[in-house]
């Protein structure tokens, strides 16, 4: 039976709670609602609990508490379905070493009841360059192409959400490039992705919108454009023509900073800020005959920006004690 929820609702999750045998609550009251067709990254440092909230939704561990619905359907009243629904390229490469790849693509396709279809699990192959491969054993693969090979199991039987756990922890530069256009190209088809990543800067290339989980907390969750505007800084950086002692009076306004030496001014002000004042500054210096060799702006990464949140909410929560506790 579906249960009551947006219908471009790819995953809702709601009051979500895990508390492991060990008594350590790994997620605490999680509330999250994925749109079909976006790219979700969620980011948190070691021991969040990332990897506890996809393999809830996937059906691997049970939730303590709360409700998981995929396109509507229950994860535990309706598993069969929502299990079909997902795909899931889990952290660690965990497959057949003395199959080959065909054969252990086509296995997972029969594992979801689906029809064989070597049609479909061509497409696949091909998509991810591994067609070529195809009647090699997994084990003569190199870690990369064993990557790829659990991303084709994952897809083997067409999901319409993918579970991507730190895609491209240990790939190389090329096939991470690789790996993000596939994505893209699965999103476009549609296909709702769900990753987890290390790599700030894979979810700002990649993400529509972002979630961070901290301590079994999710913490935020924004447009990833809204949150670089939202919470990101731009630095503006006067390299001056003759070094100077201070800031003078007349510039008190920008709330400038003197680097050491006297030779670069700098302005720290609010990315959403468009103008930032940069011109009127300018004009300022110039009416005062402060001379400038260079000038520049630098906007925050979301890099910065998601280890000043994650800080900032660990010392909130525990006045600084040691994050990550171990298992
Ligand atoms: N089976 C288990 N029994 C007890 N504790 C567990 C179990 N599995 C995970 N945990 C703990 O739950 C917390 C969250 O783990 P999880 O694997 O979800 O984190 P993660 O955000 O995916 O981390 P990473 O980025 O390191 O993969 C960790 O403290 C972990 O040690």
């Amino acid at each position: 039976m579906a249960i009551s929820s947006p219908s471009s609702c790819a995953v809702s999750i709601a009051g979500l709670t895990k508390t492991y045998a060990s008594g350590f609550q790994a997620l605490k009251r999680v509330d999250l609602d994925i749109q079909q067709g976006e790219i979700f990254a969620l980011l948190g440092p070691n021991g969040a609990g990332k990897t506890t909230l996809i393999s809830i939704v996937c059906g691997i561990v049970t939730a303590s508490s709360g409700t998981v619905a995929v396109a509507g359907h229950d994860i535990v009243r309706d598993y069969r379905v929502t299990r079909s629904k997902i795909g899931l390229v889990p952290q660690e490469l965990s497959t057949d070493a003395f199959e080959s790849v065909w054969a252990t693509v086509t296995f997972s396709r029969g594992l979801f009841g689906k029809a064989p279809d070597p049609a479909r699990v061509e497409k696949v192959l091909r998509d991810l360059s591994l067609w070529d491969k195809r009647n090699e054993k997994i084990m003569a693969l190199s870690g990369g192409m064993k990557r790829r090979v659990m991303i084709a199991k994952a897809l083997s039987h067409e999901p319409e959400i993918l579970f991507l756990d730190e895609p491209t922890a240990g790939v190389d530069v090329e096939l991470r490039r690789d790996m993000w256009e596939m994505v893209r190209q699965l999103r476009d088809r549609g296909v709702t992705i769900i990753l987890t990543t290390h790599y700030i800067e894979e979810a700002e290339e990649m993400a529509d919108r972002i979630g961070v989980i901290n301590k079994g907390e999710l913490i935020l969750v924004e447009e990833k454009a809204t949150l670089m505007k939202k919470l990101g800084k731009k630095q503006l950086t006067i390299e001056l023509d003759q070094p100077m002692h201070a800031v003078p009076p007349e510039l008190a306004a920008w709330n400038l900073v003197l680097k050491p030496g006297g030779h670069t001014l700098q302005r720290e002000f609010d990315a959403a800020d468009t103008q930032g004042g940069v011109a009127p500054l300018l004009r300022r210096l110039g009416e005062l005959g402060i001379g400038f060799k260079d000038v520049n702006t630098q906007q925050s990464s979301l890099e910065d920006i998601f280890v000043s949140l994650v800080h900032q909410k660990t010392h909130e929560t525990v006045g600084g004690a040691a994050a990550g506790a171990a298992a």
